[in-house]
């Protein structure tokens, strides 16, 4: 397995930092970073609003599982504190795995709890959908289609419009 799109998260703390972490963690893997935008929570209103980005990563060496097992290295690493009361709760870091593709460029489909491929909510994301699109217009989402369509969707419409760019938060060069 050898690409990934990794969606990172923060909304807790210096939430740019913890996203610059997130970057330097994932080292030479790192191949591009979306911009950063400030988005309002999903899931769970009652929390401050979030910044998110998405990371195009690439590794011949990975296997699905080694993305989940660097993501959740990230999140350890910047004291990511889980609250099984809130779901969708706040958090200084949250790196989710969106999607993998192998070694042949083929995407990986798994139904599996402990790492779901695609992520099994990133259709509904806006925070995750948008910064990718802004890495690559032509996109999709395994099993969901193109990446500007999902987010045309009429249920998406509020969380795109609430979403602002933050250029002056930049994450480029990090990787
Ligand atoms: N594609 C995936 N990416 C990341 N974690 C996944 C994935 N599929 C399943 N999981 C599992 O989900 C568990 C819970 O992850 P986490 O606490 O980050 O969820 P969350 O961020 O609160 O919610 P969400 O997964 O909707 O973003 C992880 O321990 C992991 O094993
Ligand atoms: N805007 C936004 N909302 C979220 C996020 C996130 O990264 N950004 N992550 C969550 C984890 O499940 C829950 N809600």
């Amino acid at each position: 397995m050898s690409r990934a799109v990794l969606s990172i998260g923060s909304n807790l703390g210096d939430r740019l930092a913890h996203l610059r972490a997130a970057v330097t963690l994932l080292g030479g893997s790192a191949r591009q970073v979306s911009g950063v935008y400030e988005t309002p929570p999903w899931g769970d209103p009652d929390q401050p609003a979030y910044l998110n980005a998405v990371v195009i990563a690439q590794d011949p060496a990975a296997t699905a599982h080694d993305w989940l097992e660097r993501a959740r290295a990230c999140e350890t690493a910047e004291g990511r504190e889980r609250d099984p009361a809130r779901r969708f709760g706040p958090r200084t870091l949250d790196v989710d795995v969106i999607t993998v593709w192998d070694a042949d460029g083929r995407p990986v489909f798994r139904d599996d709890p402990e790492l779901t491929l695609p992520h099994p909510r990133a259709h509904l994301r806006a925070f995750v959908l948008r910064p990718w699109l802004d890495l690559r217009p032509d996109g999709a989402l395994p099993g969901h289609g193109p990446l500007a369509a999902l987010l045309a969707a009429p249920g998406l419409a509020a969380d795109v419009a609430a979403m602002t760019s933050r250029p002056d938060l930049s994450l480029e060069s990090m990787g």
